[in-house]
């Protein structure tokens, strides 16, 4: 489990809110500690720059195809992409959310007149019923580590139910990569730390630190000199055809190298999305793709004019962070040393939008003998 960001974990049935005064932020009443938090998770989601610029970026972008379009905002928030589509010309934008925050959307809408183009909808997207079928699908639904409380099944739900054959749907294409990475300051920050504290040996603690370190994942900004072998893919997700029966589990196998003699701390995660047509083509990455596939794709994503949203250590830090899968103890290799190994990623079967993680690595020691950790 890792903290919400900002999505209810079961959504309300559909209810017509009685509209209360204020708003979230600049409240009329005392907020209660949940709510001061929910407005804290928005505030910290709004200043994610590299996210908000990257969503308009790719609307301006498709601009021609919106225009005059029906569109679809799954998990609306405030309603900040379902404005930037109004305004990029869209005729109708159905804005949809689950929670309470919809009823600041619909003020947001009216406060910038845009209440006949925009029709915000308080519900699961799964539950509500709009007069037309969708020309374009727009949702920000990513999680942590791109899967973690991710609302990806419900933005197939709404593509099954909605969108109109040759829609275009914003993410278009998403990414999920994973590489080891050693992080020394971060683990002699929470386990070394023990051994003295105020000139206490309290190294007694150690054992329960490491336990609490590599137990869970932890979100964290790691950088690209954390990174010590070139990125395997682990999922590649086409929304376009991508089904919910292919997310019930993802495993990968692979085989990286390492770049450098030093400890292993665990495997860092982090993702892409891309904003590509329905007509456009995606040179796909799979987890058969080498170092050479991803380097290359970059290049040609560079040149070209894709919209690219990334959450990589090397990439401007964005609120997604990075997630980090950390060993117990660290393990020490040297340069060319093949790490390789498994991962499989299933939703956890008591609540859907967590996930279970199982890692498999074994490193290659002089080419003979094997570590192997589970
Ligand atoms: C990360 S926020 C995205 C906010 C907004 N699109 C933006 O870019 O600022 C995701 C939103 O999806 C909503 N959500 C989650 N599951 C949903 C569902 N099944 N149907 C409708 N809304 C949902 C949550 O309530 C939350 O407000």
């Amino acid at each position: 489990a890792l903290p919400p960001r900002g999505r209810p974990q079961t959504p309300k049935p559909y209810r017509k809110q009685s509209r209360p005064g204020g708003s979230a932020l600049f409240p009329s009443r005392v907020l209660s500690l949940g709510e001061l938090t929910r407005a804290a998770l928005w505030i910290w989601i709004w200043q994610d720059r590299v996210r908000t610029d990257a969503y308009r970026e790719a609307i301006m972008l498709h601009q021609k195809f919106i225009e005059g379009k029906v569109v679809m905002d799954v998990g609306c928030g405030t309603g900040i992409l379902s404005v930037f589509c109004a305004r990029a010309g869209a005729k109708r934008v159905y804005a949809v959310d689950a929670s309470e925050i919809a009823t600041q959307a619909s003020e947001i809408v009216k406060a910038n007149n845009l209440a006949d183009k925009i029709v915000v909808i308080h519900g699961r997207v799964e539950d509500v019923d709009v007069e037309e079928k969708v020309d374009v699908i727009i949702s920000e639904w990513m999680g942590y580590m791109l899967l973690y409380e991710s609302m990806l099944p419900s933005v197939l739900f709404a593509r099954d139910k909605w969108l109109k054959p040759g829609g275009l749907i914003l993410p278009s294409h998403a990414t999920l990569f994973m590489a080891p990475i050693t992080n020394s300051d971060r683990y002699e920050g929470s386990v070394d730390f023990w051994c003295d504290v105020y000139g206490i040996n309290m190294s007694a603690l150690v054992p329960l630190a490491k336990k609490f370190a590599s137990e869970e994942p932890s979100i964290e900004i790691v950088g690209g000199e954390n990174v010590i072998s070139w990125p395997f893919v682990v999922k590649h997700i086409d929304c376009y055809t991508f089904t919910v029966e292919e997310f019930k589990s993802i495993t990968t196998t692979y085989k990286v190298s390492s770049m450098m003699l030093a400890p292993i701390h665990g495997f860092g995660l982090w993702f892409e999305v891309e904003f590509n047509g329905p007509a456009e083509s995606c040179s796909n990455l799979s987890s058969d793709s080498s170092p050479l596939d991803i380097i290359q794709k970059k290049r040609r994503r560079a040149s070209d004019s894709t919209v690219v949203l990334s959450t990589a250590p090397e990439d401007e830090p964005t609120h997604w962070h990075q997630t980090i899968l950390y060993f117990p103890d660290p393990i020490g290799v040297t340069q060319d040393q093949i790490i390789e190994g498994s991962v499989t990623i299933t939703p956890s079967e008591e609540n859907p939008r967590c996930l279970n993680i199982h890692l498999e690595c074994s490193f290659a020691v002089h080419t003979s003998k094997y570590f192997r950790i589970a």
